[in-house]
């Protein structure tokens, strides 16, 4: 009998995921199996003569760790939507096919984005921190007021899925308006929400909310930085919940502590943890997340699943359920 294709999970993903891997009896499965990233020295051990690797953001799957495991790599799977920790120009060369997970995460994800600005914009984290330390001493006029959602534009920067199902739920809020900024005009993903595509100027003048929607690449590089951040209203909210690259932390912060936008939501920072004597947890202004916009049982679960049905697909040659295209 052939040996079967090896696979290396390089995290104990969810349930589902592992199940469909190991009752497929297609693969042999090792598992780095502990909710800790494994060290960069045992994956590279690991993943030598492997067929598969699924992955989570955490490891770097550069030309280092493709020389590592060597040519009988033919898919890397990654349970994310995200892939700038995938370099493509290298997994490209080698021929290696990739599986990631998208739209199963678009409304766990777009959940929590809304939760993260209302947070923000009514200042909840600050309420909650105020009515347990005694700073609750009568009902005040002006005391802990926000910005509301009611009348507002809101801005979306990278217009995707994500963007489209973040508007769908701000809608009932009342916005007024919404606008958009991306390489082109995205009228097939416009449309549904009625969002008028803008220049990036237009975007931060406008914008009362701007949610970074977009993918990090080497074009969105630090795109939100002090050039953007002067342009937005004094009283504009900022939310991230794509990835920390996208932000120029310093210059976040500067807007911030100074008043030149009215606060900031971030659920990813670089890096990532995000070491506790930053400075931008000293800001009220300012909530910090633990990268967990994803975070519902239902959807980890379900992009294990995708992410493992990626892997079996493509190691048996047939397209992935979804698959990037290089
Ligand atoms: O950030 C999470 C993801 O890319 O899935």
């Amino acid at each position: 009998m052939a040996t079967l294709p090896r696979v290396y999970v390089s995290r104990k993903v969810p349930p589902q995921g592992l199940d469909i891997l190991r009752k497929s009896g297609r693969v042999q499965v090792e598992l780095w199996d502990s909710d800790d990233p494994v060290p960069r020295q045992e994956l590279l051990k690991k993943v030598k003569g492997c067929d598969g690797l699924l992955c989570v953001l955490t490891e770097k799957i550069d030309a280092e760790l493709l020389d590592a495991a060597g040519p009988n790599l033919k898919v890397v799977s990654t349970m994310s939507v995200g892939f700038d920790h995938l370099s493509l120009d290298q997994l490209k060369k080698r021929g290696i096919r990739v599986g990631y997970t998208p739209e199963v995460l678009t409304d766990a994800v777009a959940e929590l984005t809304v939760a993260l600005l209302l947070s923000t914009s009514r200042r909840l984290i600050e309420a909650t921190h105020e009515a347990k330390t005694g700073g609750w001493g009568t009902w005040r006029t002006l005391w802990l007021c926000g910005y509301e959602l009611a009348n507002s534009t809101v801005g979306i920067l990278g217009l995707g899925r994500i963007g489209v199902a973040i508007a769908e739920r701000l809608k009932p809020f009342k916005v007024k308006k919404f606008i958009y900024t991306d390489v082109v005009p995205r009228p097939e993903l416009a449309e549904g929400i009625q969002a008028e595509f803008v220049s990036m100027d237009e975007l931060a003048r406008q914008s009362d909310f701007l949610a970074v929607c977009c993918a990090l690449t080497p074009d969105t590089q630090g795109i939100c930085n002090k050039k953007l951040f002067s342009k937005m209203k004094e009283t504009a909210i900022f939310i991230n919940t794509s990835r920390g690259g996208v932000v120029n932390q310093e210059d976040l912060y500067e807007a911030l502590s100074s008043g030149q936008i009215a606060g900031a939501g971030l659920d990813v920072t670089t890096p990532e943890p995000l070491p506790t004597n930053h400075p931008l947890y000293t800001l009220k202004n300012c909530v910090i997340l633990p990268h967990i916009a994803s975070a519902s049982y239902t959807t980890r679960n379900a992009m294990s699943a995708l992410a493992a049905n990626n892997l079996l697909a493509g190691l048996r040659g047939e397209p992935m359920p979804k698959e990037l295209q290089l």
